[in-house]
């Protein structure tokens, strides 16, 4: 039975509370204050005037809109009245420290898919909640050094047609709609199960020049569909949306690429692995799909430093399988179609 509400989620998952429990809780009512308040500008209608407007360049050297750093702020300020030591944003270059004997450290990205702002196309918040490990180095992004798996928990907030959560705390993942009527966030699945098979595909295809060998030709046996190695037509999404990529492919399947390329600075693609790929990757695990960087699961990837980029591969596991051997299995690249019958390395 699907809890009703969000609160009567949280208030299942408190079970016995011990203190890492009361903390994951308290943030998540917390970080749903903020989205609401974020949601209630948006809808004021400022989209295309105030809002997408430029301020100049993030610590990754992105342009930041006005909403970007309005978000960040109303996040910094939600999180200054919960159980958070230490605060870590897209939009900021070092960490805050917000209270030192807090148990918890959160990676957010507060604006995902600012390209998207003036074209009035869903945007979202990611966040990430880890265990503050504290930092004996006195290095305060040594907290968002830890690998995905140790997430206490994560989600997004997708501000859309509805203003929808989604979240997992380690099991499974749930969908939370904004129900402006009751005021309150209403559960809408009870956990979402990605099915492991998919004939739709996510990239953005104008990079077709610049993606290794390995990527061109899984996309270019896509394409080639019914008539090609995979024998069955594909169809295409690119939104350029993370959150709302995420949130199709949660709901019917799918895969989504954001490979590295060879453009200057996209060696290692365009994602943040510390508040967008891990929290991602969380979300789509607990639904049983499976995400990589390509090669290696991405929640077993050690942080080197806050702001770093990864390759993202996530969706429909077996999907996700087959790029990875896209990229290990040398013999398949290089190659193309009428071998591929006679190999059968690629069939379902
Ligand atoms: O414009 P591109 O290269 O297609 O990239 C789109 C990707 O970039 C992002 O917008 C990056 O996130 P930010 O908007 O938070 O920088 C993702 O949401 C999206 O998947
Ligand atoms: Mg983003
Ligand atoms: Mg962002």
């Amino acid at each position: 039975m699907p809890a009703a509400t969000l609160d009567a989620f949280l208030n299942s998952y408190l079970g016995q509370p011990d203190e890492l429990r009361s903390a994951v809780v308290a943030t998540v009512r917390q970080l749903t204050q903020a989205a609401t308040k974020i949601r209630n500008t948006i809808n004021q209608g400022v989209l295309g005037t105030a809002f997408a407007g430029t301020r100049g360049a993030n610590a990754d050297g992105d342009i930041q809109k006005d909403l970007d750093i309005f978000a960040d702020d109303i996040f910094l300020d939600a999180m200054r009245h919960a159980p958070v030591a230490l605060y870590a944003s897209e939009e900021l270059e070092q960490p805050v420290l917000l209270d030192s004997k807090a148990p918890l450290a959160i990676a957010i990205d507060p604006l995902d898919g600012s390209s998207n702002i003036d074209t009035n196309v869903s945007i979202g918040t990611i966040f990430s909640l880890l265990p503050a490990t504290g930092a004996p180095d006195g290095n305060p992004a040594a907290s968002f050094l830890q690998a995905g798996v140790n997430q206490l928990g994560a989600g997004f907030f997708i501000y859309g047609p509805q203003l929808a959560l989604v979240l997992s705390l380690g099991s499974g993942t749930h969908v939370f709609v904004l129900s402006t009527r009751l005021g309150t966030f209403v559960q809408a699945y009870e956990s979402r199960i990605i099915p492991q098979r998919t004939q739709e595909f996510a990239i953005n295809a104008a990079n077709y020049r610049h993606w290794d060998e390995a990527v061109r030709l899984y996309i270019d046996d896509c394409l080639e569909g019914i008539e090609g190695p995979r024998e069955k037509d594909f169809n295409m999404r690119w939104i350029a949306s993370l959150v709302a990529d995420c949130y199709r492919i949660l709901m019917r399947g799918g895969v989504f690429l954001y490979p590295g390329d060879k453009r200057k600075g996209y060696r290692q693609g365009r994602l943040r692995l510390v508040y967008e790929a891990n929290p991602i990757a969380y979300l789509i695990e607990q639904a049983a799909g499976a995400a990589t960087d390509t090669i290696t699961r991405i929640l077993e990837i050690e942080p080197e430093s806050l702001h770093q980029r990864v390759p993202v591969v996530f969706g429909s596991a077996r999907e996700v399988a087959r790029i990875t051997r896209y990229h290990t299995e040398p013999s398949a690249i290089g190659e193309r179609a009428p071998l591929f019958s006679r190999r059968g390395l690629f069939r379902a």
